[in-house]
């Protein structure tokens, strides 16, 4: 198994405070050619308008998602809205950004297509291939279901690694079919999703556009590649739903999903079934359970659990009937790197070619879990301790939201596959995730937060 250091970010700066200052040099050697460049702008773009008309491969359709966590105010639960949007690709230089980006760099090196690259695991899986010599191209529609302004900061994280993200959807087949004409990826390493248990109650449509209609078009294209790709891709620890042995593993039943998501994670897994049987897809499922860190999601808990601490505001923390405690079995993001790098390794080739299955192929899937349940309150101690702020707690029912009591991982079968063993624990990861915190928000304006 390839080596892979301790923290493949550790030398990246965490605060855009540093890409402010590069920004701001940037815009001050801008300064003085800018009326040069405002009037290069506006022929280029007039140029830009003439040719996106024209051509037939310049537009994705992609439900606009705005949700509450985004920057935008307006909640978009209409399903049928759907904006155009102009992701426009192609040309040389655009082809000459995606070979190099997915240049492999070692020896036995893979080229990986990584879908959701702008997301949290995304971004941290990312550059952890890249910094082992591994070729990586990026794709991502920096949908505005969290603030895009944390999408775009670790897009310019990943550039500075040398990787180049695709503005595009997973939906996109033109776009697809082109990148997998121009590399011979070896992985796809797919983390694109509409992710979160609670919002798709508020935008089903989501979930059904990226979690199954995005994931079944990635694998039409996937089995007619030649050579075709072996797949590793996010499902989750939301299948085991209601479940109520513990810990979960993945022999258990998984036939009792409490939301959507859940659903059509669990759905996902059923299509990966099928993509194996009939073409000879190499598939790997893995079950993120709670994944937290540094440049993570604003929609989860202990994310906005720190930005309501920090502002005096409330905390709606959710408990179980008769007091019963909400645990979840949360898991730090270099460990689940170690665990999409260890599954990437292990994955076998796929068998087919041109959309011909020509021998079985591999079908797996992994809990990638920390195996140490901890209740939500004492998530919430942990925090008001890191940040010296006592926090407004707010005990309220677990609503019927799609939300679990409790999740928690048997890990036994990644340990034996790939050496899985999680090593970062609560109140370390948390410490990492806070220090990340306070430098990034501590730089952008206060609005932005
Ligand atoms: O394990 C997984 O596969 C899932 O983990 C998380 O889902 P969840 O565990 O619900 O994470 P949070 O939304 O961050 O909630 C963490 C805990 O806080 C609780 N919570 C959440 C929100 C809130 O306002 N109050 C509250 O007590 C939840 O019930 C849960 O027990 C991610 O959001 C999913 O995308 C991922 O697939």
């Amino acid at each position: 198994m390839k080596q892979m250091s301790s923290s493949h970010m550790d030398n990246i700066p965490s605060t855009p405070g540093k890409f402010k200052m590069e920004k701001s040099s940037y815009i001050q050697r801008c300064r003085h050619s800018s009326s040069v460049a405002k009037l290069t702008f506006f022929v280029f773009l007039g140029l830009i308008l003439v040719l996106f008309f024209k051509s037939p491969s310049t537009s994705s359709l992609s439900s606009s998602s705005s949700s509450p966590y985004s920057s935008s105010s307006s909640i978009s639960s209409d399903l049928s809205r759907r904006s155009l949007k102009t992701s426009s690709w192609g040309g040389l230089a655009w082809e000459k950004r995606v070979r190099s980006s997915a240049r492999i760099r070692s020896r036995n090196g893979f080229s990986v297509l990584v879908t959701g690259a702008a997301g949290f695991v995304g971004t941290h899986a990312s550059v952890a291939l890249k910094r082992r010599g591994d070729g990586v191209l990026g794709l991502d529609n920096f949908n505005d279901y969290y603030d895009p302004a944390l999408k775009r900061a670790r897009q310019s994280l990943l550039e500075r690694s040398g990787i180049y993200i695709v503005e595009g959807d997973i939906n996109d087949a033109p776009l697809l079919k082109k990148l997998f004409e121009l590399i011979p990826f070896t992985h796809v390493m797919h983390l694109a999703a509409q992710a979160g248990v609670r919002y798709a109650m508020e935008n089903p449509g989501s979930y059904v556009h990226s979690n199954i209609a995005g994931f079944v078009n990635l694998l039409e294209v996937c089995k007619s590649a030649n050579p075709q790709p072996a797949i590793v891709w996010a499902s989750s620890s939301s299948v085991y739903g209601l479940n109520t042995k513990v810990p979960f593993s993945e022999k258990d039943r998984t036939d009792q999903p409490a939301s959507l998501y859940a659903a059509t994670k669990k759905a996902g897994e059923e299509i990966a079934h099928t993509y194996n049987h009939i073409y000879g897809l190499s598939l790997t499922g893995l079950r993120f359970f709670t994944v937290y860190g540094p440049w993570g999601r604003p929609d989860m808990a202990y994310f906005f659990f720190t930005r309501n601490i920090l502002k005096g505001k409330s905390i709606p923390i959710f408990e179980a009937a008769n007091h019963g405690t909400v645990a979840r079995d949360f898991t730090y993001i270099d460990d689940i790197v170690k665990g999409c790098l260890g599954a990437l390794d292990t994955a076998e080739k796929s068998t087919g070619s041109g959309g011909k299955k020509r021998a079985p192929a591999q079908l797996r899937v992994f809990n990638l879990g920390n195996t140490s349940p901890v209740p939500v309150s004492d998530l919430v101690s942990i925090l008001e301790r890191l940040l010296k702020v006592k926090a407004k707690r707010l005990v309220m029912k677990l609503p019927r939201n799609g939300d679990v009591q409790f999740t928690h991982a048997n890990i036994s079968s990644a340990r034996r596959e790939f050496g899985y063993k999680p090593t970062t624990d609560l109140q370390t990861g948390l410490k990492k995730f806070v220090r990340w915190y306070v430098s990034y928000y501590g730089s952008v304006k206060k609005s932005d937060q």
